[in-house]
């Protein structure tokens, strides 16, 4: 089920939220074996356009393809797709009750056939992967919090999807575990051959592993290009949101003002 063209492609696409457009005139290719950076300030529409690649939402206008195909409007075929797109929520997500092996091993309980035996040395490879087969036995509460996402990543991984998502990587993680965590996210992606998205705001630890940026603000995406011309870029819009600073072309209350104009 391979194909040349782009992973990840969204043409015109509107999402709208409540019935208010969050995100609109939405272009983005995301070629085989990148990783992509999706990155904007709190509030802009990172988690909205992760729906919309998980086909949780419905674009109001545009098209959203992955692997080539149409995003399914069917129940049946999107859970099928879904199976391809390994999900790294924000947080870990561990079920607490659960050894990091037995977390690891859910998506394979659920959705395969595989002999126990099978499950179980699939989840040691993955656990492997991760650089946390010690830790197999270990309870969410035993592991730090770089572990636990650690764990967390080796879950999404469970059933080998082509295509990883990951929903702000480093939320709650100190400088070490989160440079730990990126390191991980471009090593997997290289040496599993996968795609990687990783919607985050955070840009300065994030950037080193990308391969392409985009930012979103005010609605649209206000900046796409490689991480060294982000760097470099004078759009005083980009560089208020790269500088954290509180003034300028990003309403310090956007979430309000968006909110009153609708
Ligand atoms: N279910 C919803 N109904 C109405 N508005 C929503 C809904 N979900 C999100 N929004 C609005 O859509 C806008 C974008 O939200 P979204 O969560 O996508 O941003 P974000 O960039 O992911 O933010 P953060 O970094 O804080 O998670 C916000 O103004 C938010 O209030």
């Amino acid at each position: 089920m391979t194909h040349p063209g782009p992973i990840v492609e969204l043409s015109g696409v509107r999402l709208a939220r409540g019935g208010r457009t969050v995100l609109d005139g939405i272009d983005l290719s995301v070629p085989r074996g990148q990783v992509v950076a999706v990155l904007g300030p709190s509030g802009s529409g990172k988690s909205t356009l992760l729906a919309a690649l998980t086909g949780e939402l419905e674009p109001a206008a545009g098209s959203v393809r992955l692997f080539g195909q149409p995003m399914p409007t069917r129940a049946r075929e999107l859970l099928e797709l879904r199976k391809r797109i390994g999900v790294m929520l924000q947080g870990n997500g561990l079920l607490t009750d659960l050894t990091a092996a037995e977390n690891v091993a859910l998506p394979l309980r659920a959705h395969t056939r595989l002999p126990v035996e099978l499950i179980e040395r699939l989840v040691r490879l993955k656990l492997h992967a991760v650089g946390l087969r010690a830790a197999a036995d270990a309870f969410p509460r035993e592991l730090s919090g770089g572990m636990a996402r650690r764990v967390a990543l080796a879950r999404a991984l469970a059933l080998d999807p082509p295509l990883m998502i990951y929903d702000e990587p480093l939320t709650g993680l100190d400088p070490i575990a989160s440079g730990v965590v990126m390191e991980l996210v471009r090593r997997l992606n290289d040496t599993l051959g996968l795609t990687s998205i990783v919607v985050t705001h955070h840009v300065h630890e994030t950037l080193p592993v990308a391969d392409h940026a985009i930012v979103i603000a005010n609605g649209s995406i206000v900046f796409s290009g490689t991480p060294a011309e982000l760097q470099a870029t004078a759009d005083p819009l980009v560089r208020q949101f790269l500088d954290g600073e509180p003034d300028g072309p990003i309403p310090f209350d956007a979430v309000a003002r968006n909110a009153e104009a609708a």
